[in-house]
Formats: structure tokens, sequence, C-alpha cells
């Protein structure tokens, strides 16, 4: 029998609670985040999960929350692997930037083709930028070609997959009970490829923070079953929350 997958997207970060395109940039989680963090763990414990190894991205906000969730489950040993490819979508020269203010300047519609469509990446930010990732110390031994400036989710998914394919699914298919802690845009990349979801219905996707979702899997890792963990309203509810996120002001005036 393969074992179970959760993907749980990190808890509010400090630019989910100022409303700011995040991507790359290594915010830390907030105290809600924390507590998010700690109520996934705890929901994960109730469920009866136990976690044979962890796979999360480079990012704190992720790391973190994986933290706070092994502590309330009394995993902390567990093996955990950090890997760039489970980092954030790249959200270009949109990273720093007031989701609203640019919704504001650019318009609704604009914006959310650059948060949801599914192949079109907003602005890219220049490789001599210090915010680009190749001027990050942390990924000095990757290939500079690999490490983007900007990316679609289309992007975003063509360099989860080949990680999902190399070093999760073996240990699913090993029978292992896996947890991902990553991001809203890297888990609804993976969520897309698990679930088959068409392109134009992706973008009617979102994840919510900090809540675990829970899929169960067949031997050829075929999705039998997924669901979020815990009151479902309240997921369906924050997901909302998520989507509204780019919701210009000045149009509610
Ligand atoms: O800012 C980001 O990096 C992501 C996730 O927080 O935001 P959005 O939901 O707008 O894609």
């Amino acid at each position: 029998m393969p074992g179970k997958l959760v993907l749980l997207r990190h808890g509010q970060s400090q630019w989910n609670l100022e409303n700011r395109f995040t991507g790359w940039v290594d915010v830390d989680l907030t105290d809600q985040g924390r507590a998010e963090a700690r109520a996934a763990g705890r929901l994960l414990a109730e469920e009866g999960i136990r976690f044979d190894i962890v796979f999360t991205s480079m990012l704190q906000r992720a790391i973190k929350t994986m933290w706070l969730a092994l502590e309330e489950l009394e995993q902390p040993w567990v093996d955990v692997v950090r890997h760039w490819r489970l980092n954030e979508r790249h959200y270009g020269g949109l990273q720093g930037l007031d989701k609203a203010e640019t919704a504001a300047k650019h318009g609704e519609e604009q914006v959310h083709i650059w948060r949801r469509s599914y192949d079109i990446p907003p602005p890219e930010m220049a490789a001599d930028d210090p915010g680009h990732p190749r001027n990050d110390v942390r990924y000095r031994h990757l290939d500079a070609r690999v490490l983007p400036g900007t990316e679609s989710l289309a992007l975003t998914l063509e360099r989860v997959l080949p990680y999902w394919h190399d070093a999760i699914a073996p240990r699913l298919k090993a029978g292992e009970t896996v947890l991902v802690t990553a991001h809203g845009n890297s888990l609804r990349a993976l969520v897309k490829y698990l679930d088959g979801i068409a392109d134009d219905v992706i973008t009617g996707v979102n994840i919510p923070t900090g809540i675990p979702q829970l899929y169960t899997l067949d031997g050829e890792l075929n999705v039998i079953e997924s669901r979020y963990l815990g009151d479902a309203d309240a997921a369906e509810a924050a997901a909302k929350a998520v989507a509204d996120q780019a919701k210009s002001k000045l149009g509610n005036l």
C-alpha cells in the first residue's frame, strides 16, 4: 500500500498580513501564522497521522511551519529535506508590491491574470536585481540558469514536477507517510498535477494558509481521496479570502 501524502501551505506570513506579493522573498511567519502551524499539527495528531519524511522549501515560512507542526506531533526528529524546487512561484517584478494597490493601478483583471492565469508570467525581475535568486547566497550551489526571475504557474509546475518524481513519489510508493510544507502556488502546481485539473480550472483554485490537505493515493499514486482536515467551511472561507486578496480597494469605495 502506498503511503499517505499531506500538503500544508505555511501559516500566515508577514506579507500575507500586509497583502504584498511575496514569491521568493524570505519573510517570516506572523504570530497568527505560528498559531495556524501549531493548529495544523494538532489536526494531524487527531487524525492519527505520523510522518516518515518531510519535504519543504528553502524559505523560512514553510520551514518554520513544518517545525511547529512537527512539535505538536511530537515528531521533531523526523527526516527533513529542503529543496528550492518547492519554493513559492517567483513573482518577478511584482514581489514586494501591495496586491490591492497593484489592482488599483493596473486593473483587477490584469492582476488576476498575473496571479492566477496558467501560463502568463508577471514582468521579469532583472538578473542584477539584488532580489534575484542568482544574488542570494543560499542558491550559490545551483546552476544560475535554473534560477527564475519570474514564473507562471506552468513554469512553476515544470520545476516542481522533476522533484516530485525523483524525490517525493518514490517515498510514497515505498509506503511512507509524507508531509510537504510549501507555498500557495508551488502547492497549486502540485495539486493541478495530482488531481488532473485543467489549465482553465486551476485559475479558480486557492489554497488557504495552515490547513493540512490529506491525500490518499493508490499504488500508481492516482488520487483516491483528498480533503482538508478540520472544519470544511473554514477551509473554504479561507480559500475565498486568498482569492479576494487582489480586489482593488478603490473598487470597493
Ligand atoms: O504573494 C505570493 O507569493 C502568493 C502567495 O502568498 O500570493 P498569491 O496568492 O497572490 O499568488
